[in-house]
């Protein structure tokens, strides 16, 4: 548990796994490196009630994604219990319909004016014209998520504000953690050894696998796009490249928080990821250690060179 001055309490969910939330922090300094603030000062009305009828003063953004993601979870958690008999593909459209409901119905009471992008709805163009939208992927690693008892997916949740991230979680419910802009994770100090590279266990993009084979990488295998950034967060590996398809729900959350951490996030061309665009498809980024960073950018810079030759 946060600890940290007494001044935030707030509730969460309203499914029943009500959050108390604790002592808020301080301002976070190294969040506030990243431009986000304890709080807001602008238009939207505050949280209200809690639904045990307390009164429930505002939780901040970076420490509501955390809290949202980490509700999902249990949500998610539950279901899979619940249903551990249904068929696969039954179970994944359950679970992408459970997690959307329950943070479309939080996002609804604890932000309702701020729009919302999510892989599980309808893309509502007025978040091109606001300055605030929350960027969710309700359950990444889907497939993961239905084989049971897999632990690589995530919920992932992320505030873009006036042109940057400023906030995002990835909760990965099964590992009984949530990384999250709101206490950026310490990176653990490098690991001598090849450079290990997080690549999709379905389907590892080609241009991946021959990146590996010249930087004599060791390929590690995993489910879910915030379960492979957020394993260069602890440690697992070094980097996750990736390229060949994806939409913004996909590396939003992963990216506020690995740059929270002081990773190198960017396209694997180095230019900055772009959030909120009107076409949400960001097919290829690249997450790694800084101190892999322009390496790994220069033999990509290569090898997309002799692939268009
Ligand atoms: N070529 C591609 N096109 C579109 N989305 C892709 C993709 N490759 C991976 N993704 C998305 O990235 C996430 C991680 O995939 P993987 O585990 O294979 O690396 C998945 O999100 P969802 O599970 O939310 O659909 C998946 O849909
Ligand atoms: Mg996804």
């Amino acid at each position: 548990m946060r600890g940290g001055a007494a001044e935030h309490v707030d509730t969460v969910t309203a499914d029943g796994a009500g959050v108390v939330d604790p002592p808020c922090p301080d301002s976070d300094v190294r969040g506030a490196q990243m431009g986000f603030t304890e709080g807001r000062t602008d238009s939207a009305p505050p949280d209200t009630t809690s639904p045990g009828g307390g009164v429930a003063e505002r939780l901040d953004d970076a420490r509501l994604a955390r809290r949202l993601a980490e509700s999902a979870g249990r949500v998610l958690l539950e279901l899979r219990r619940e249903q551990a008999d249904l068929e696969p593909a039954a179970l994944k459209a359950a679970g992408d319909e459970r997690s959307q409901q329950h943070l479309a119905a939080e996002l609804e009471r604890h932000r309702p004016t701020d729009a919302v992008l999510s892989e599980e709805a309808a893309d509502d163009a007025s978040r091109l014209g606001a300055d605030r939208v929350w960027i969710i992927d309700p359950l990444d690693g889907t497939r993961e998520f239905s084989e049971i008892p897999r632990e690589d997916w995530a919920v992932h949740v992320a505030l873009w504000q006036d042109g940057e991230l400023v906030a995002g979680a990835v909760s990965r419910p099964a590992m009984g953690d949530t990384l999250a802009t709101d206490e950026p994770p310490t990176v653990p100090a490098p690991v001598d050894g090849p450079i290990r590279l997080a690549v999709s266990r379905t389907r590892p993009p080609a241009f991946v696998t021959a990146l590996a084979e010249r930087l004599g990488a060791e390929l590690v295998p995993m489910g879910s796009a915030g379960v492979k950034a957020t394993a260069v967060l602890d440690g697992t590996v070094d980097a996750y490249v990736h390229a060949g398809g994806q939409f913004e729900w996909d590396s939003a959350a992963p990216v506020a928080v690995a740059r929270s951490a002081g990773l190198h996030t960017s396209r694997i061309d180095g230019s900055p990821l772009r959030y909120n665009q009107s076409d949400p498809r960001l097919p290829d980024l690249v997450v790694c250690r800084p101190e892999h960073a322009e390496h790994l950018l220069t033999v990509i810079d290569e090898l997309t060179k002799g692939e268009e030759q």
